[in-house]
């Protein structure tokens, strides 16, 4: 067993950090090997609530949770921290765009961004989940100049999860028979569900692909995209809350990957900030397929792309760089 990592996880008073939390303590994400030191921020007038999640986590009485510190300090919260749950942000309601959120969130990724640069490790690998998810990861690091821009990301991979999720029932598959499905661009309405490269297993060697698997190309091209695109308000029209359960799943999914490394030759979507590849904007964070070695996450270079997804990419590409300037104004006024 090795030492204890610091882990923080912020809005831990909230829904999602309610999920995650539990799957972050019993070795879900950082394995069963590593021992964790989990740090709590909320905002002062949470603290009480977040007392009972501290009793709850202790009465789960799980081995590797080895201390849990409860603050409404962001110093406290980021010493020494080796990953980073960026999920408190206020979540929007029904009839709202995620970019509607940058007003009342974007402020807050400037502030922690700006601590993570003080406190945390040098190598601390942050998640931001808070909306809009992407452009909030590039305001966090534009704020910690000291920390490498790479290990700033952006979750879209519940948008994967979802989309995965699709293609299996339509195919009559366990979901986990479906790999290779991806997502380009914005964790928005306008991000990019692509499921040209996927694959469905049809047995121990084999694998079709996901078009062939499901007999209806149509549907992969119109309704699909539709459905995963707007998954998010379903779930808030129906809940009447956003969703929480299945987004601390995909943020478990996505810091598991990065630390731990993905299969040769199964890719992961992960919102980065751009080099320009696929003809993506440079310098916004956008949703690319990655692979994972080593604790490095580098874009999977030369799929082909035809024209319908380009112009998606194009579209979902230009308003990142419209939310962009929009949140520096907001930070800038
Ligand atoms: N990227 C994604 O796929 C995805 C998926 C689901 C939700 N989200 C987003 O995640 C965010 C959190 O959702 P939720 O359902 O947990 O919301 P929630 O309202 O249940 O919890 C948010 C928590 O954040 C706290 N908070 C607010 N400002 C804070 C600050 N400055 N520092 C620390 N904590 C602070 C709040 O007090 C609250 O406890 C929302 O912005 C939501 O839209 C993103
Ligand atoms: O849709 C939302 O506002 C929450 C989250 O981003 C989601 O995709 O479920």
């Amino acid at each position: 067993m090795s030492e204890p990592i610091r882990v923080v996880v912020t809005g831990a008073a909230g829904q999602i950090a309610y999920s995650l939390l539990y799957m972050i303590a019993k070795g879900d994400v950082f394995g069963p090997d590593q021992a964790v030191i989990l740090h709590l921020l909320d905002i002062p007038p949470m603290m009480e609530v977040l007392q009972g999640v501290v009793m709850e986590l202790a009465d789960c009485a799980l081995p590797l949770l080895r201390g849990v510190v409860p603050t409404a300090d962001p110093a406290e919260a980021f010493k020494d921290v080796s990953a980073a749950f960026l999920v408190g942000a206020m979540p929007r309601k029904q009839g709202m765009e995620r970019k509607d959120l940058l007003s009342a969130n974007v402020k807050i990724f400037k502030v922690q961004g700006e601590a993570l640069n003080e406190y945390a490790k040098k190598d601390v690998k942050v998640l931001v989940v808070g909306n809009p998810a992407n452009t909030n990861a590039l305001v966090c690091s534009k704020y910690a100049p000291s920390i490498p821009r790479e290990n700033f990301t952006a979750m879209t991979r519940l948008d994967q999860n979802r989309a995965q999720a699709q293609i299996a029932a339509k195919a009559g598959v366990p979901v986990n028979q479906v790999y290779n499905v991806f997502i380009w661009g914005n964790h928005s309405s306008t991000q990019v569900p692509d499921a040209s490269h996927a694959k469905v297993i049809t047995g121990p060697n084999t694998a079709i692909s996901a078009a062939d698997a499901v007999k209806n190309e149509a549907w992969l091209l119109a309704e699909f995209i539709a459905t995963v695109q707007k998954r998010g308000a379903a779930v808030i029209a129906a809940r009447k809350m956003s969703s929480a359960m299945s987004a601390a799943k995909a943020a478990a999914d996505h810091m598991r990957d990065w630390f731990r490394g993905t299969e040769p030759g199964k890719y992961v979507s992960m919102g980065v900030v751009s080099d320009g590849s696929y003809g993506a904007p440079k310098d916004v964070v956008f949703s690319f397929p990655v692979e994972i070695k080593n604790g490095k996450w580098s874009i999977v270079q030369g799929l082909p792309i035809n024209d319908f997804y380009q112009q998606l990419l194009t579209a979902t590409g230009k308003e990142l760089e419209e939310e962009k300037a929009e949140a520096f104004s907001v930070i800038n006024s």
